[in-house]
């Protein structure tokens, strides 16, 4: 039986190395490292590139289908911005084919541009080329196609994210180390100072996107509310305790920890507009759950309750506003109530490999050009507590296993 094609590759990869390996030893050439005496090209002859470049096709494919079409999908912007606003996934079905002219009389585009856009897509494995002229789906314009979230996610980074990335340095030349939500590469790019959660927000079709580029990032099961039932230690508040879930949506996570608690009650406080469409599901009975308007840069109403979550919600702030955030739970607090934010916690440098460390630091730079929020680490964390407030007490942070993000809780200690 032939090897599968990631068996196949991997031999590929093994054996070409081999050769330039060979080829480098046998020449007294330096092996390829990081190290500053490196030569910036690997000197090797025409017959050697051959195999050089065998590598690096077969690692590209390689890479794109450990991935996954969903993994492998944000890389091509320039190619996903034109799919997401012409609507080409979905101008033939998955399963058929289409030519170019066709794909380009359903999306208005000329065909020059569909071709060359396509092209640039396919090159990514998105849509293939079967025959000259005539384009099929892969997995991954299949999903672009059929999967709403994945679509809105794509059409989120390519379309408010990767302008704002563009314009993260002319920001940071124009507001040095400013901490305002309005003073940001999304800003430059939009011609505003208004902040992009604000204006997308607020503009229908915009709103759709960043809502369910929301929802997609948070279907992995890196981002389950089992991991905050499960990881954190609630002792008495598991016992007819009080939770209150601030900036908590639409309630998703608040009503998955009463599904797994039956005997904990929520408070659910987000904006206005976001509370209005919320629901409590039937089987959660009534009075468990409920939602309240609540703007987390007022006076914390809901006073006494034994813990406060925060999730995903401060690193969308500066640290500026993220003392702010808690700073207004303080009034509410009773000795012994616990703040809970549930957030990445970036591992110091090093302890990662460079490929998914680059992805931790990206996710950092991009709030910073959409919010000038950030990602922290664990001392970062720690001193957002001490500045809000001296009597909060750090615990220690942990990680539940499969979580992507972190549990960070600290203890009031004054009165
Ligand atoms: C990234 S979402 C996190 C939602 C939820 N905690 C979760 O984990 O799914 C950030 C939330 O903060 C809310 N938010 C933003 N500004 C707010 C404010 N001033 N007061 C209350 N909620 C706010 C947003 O509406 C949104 O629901």
């Amino acid at each position: 039986m032939a090897p599968n094609r990631i068996v196949e590759l991997s031999e590929t990869i093994q054996n070409h190395t081999k050769i330039v390996d060979d080829y480098l030893e046998a020449n007294n050439l330096p092996t390829p490292s990081f190290d500053i005496s490196t030569p910036l090209r690997l000197p090797l002859p025409p017959d050697i590139q051959v195999s050089q470049a065998a590598v690096l096709d077969a690692a590209d494919e390689l890479t794109a289908l450990m991935l996954g079409p969903a993994g492998s999908l944000f890389n091509s912007l320039t190619s996903l911005q034109a799919i997401e606003r012409f609507a080409l996934a979905k101008s033939f079905r998955p399963g058929s084919t289409a030519s170019f002219a066709q794909i380009a009389h359903h999306s208005s585009l000329p065909e020059p541009d569909t071709r060359r856009i396509l092209r640039h897509a396919i090159a990514q494995y998105i849509f293939t080329e079967p025959s000259p002229g005539i384009v099929a789906h892969t997995a991954a314009s299949k999903a672009l196609a059929e999967l709403p979230p994945l679509a809105h996610c794509v059409a989120f980074l390519a379309g408010e994210m990767w302008p704002a990335s563009t314009r993260l340095v002319d920001a940071m030349q124009r507001w040095p180390g400013s901490e305002e939500p309005g003073q940001t590469g999304w800003a430059l790019a939009e011609g505003t100072e208004t902040p992009m959660f604000e204006v997308v927000g607020r503009e229908g079709e915009r709103a759709r996107r960043m809502a369910g580029a929301m929802r997609w990032m948070h279907q992995g099961s890196g981002y389950g509310a089992g991991h905050v039932v499960e990881g954190f230690a609630w002792g008495e508040a598991a016992e007819g305790g009080m939770l209150v879930d601030v900036g908590g949506g639409t309630g998703g996570v608040a009503v998955e920890i009463a599904r797994m608690l039956p005997r904990v009650r929520c408070v659910v406080q987000d904006l206005p507009d976001v509370v209005a469409g919320a629901e409590v599901p039937e089987d959660l009975g009534e009075g468990r759950v409920r939602f309240m308007q609540h703007d987390f840069f007022e006076e914390q109403p809901v006073r006494g309750a034994d813990v406060y979550l925060l999730r995903w919600v401060l690193h969308d702030w500066s640290d500026k506003y993220a003392v702010r955030i808690l700073r207004n739970l303080v009034p509410a607090l009773k000795r012994g109530a616990r703040v809970l934010a549930v957030d990445l916690c970036l591992p110091p440098p090093g302890a990662l490999s460079p490929y998914r460390e680059r992805s931790v630091r990206t996710f950092d730079l991009a709030m910073k050009a959409i919010q000038n929020a950030k990602e922290r680490d664990a001392e970062d964390w720690k001193m957002l507590f001490q500045t809000a407030d001296e009597r909060f007490k750090m615990g220690e942070i942990s990680k539940p296993e499969g979580s992507n993000l972190s549990l960070i809780c600290a203890v009031w200690e004054g009165d």
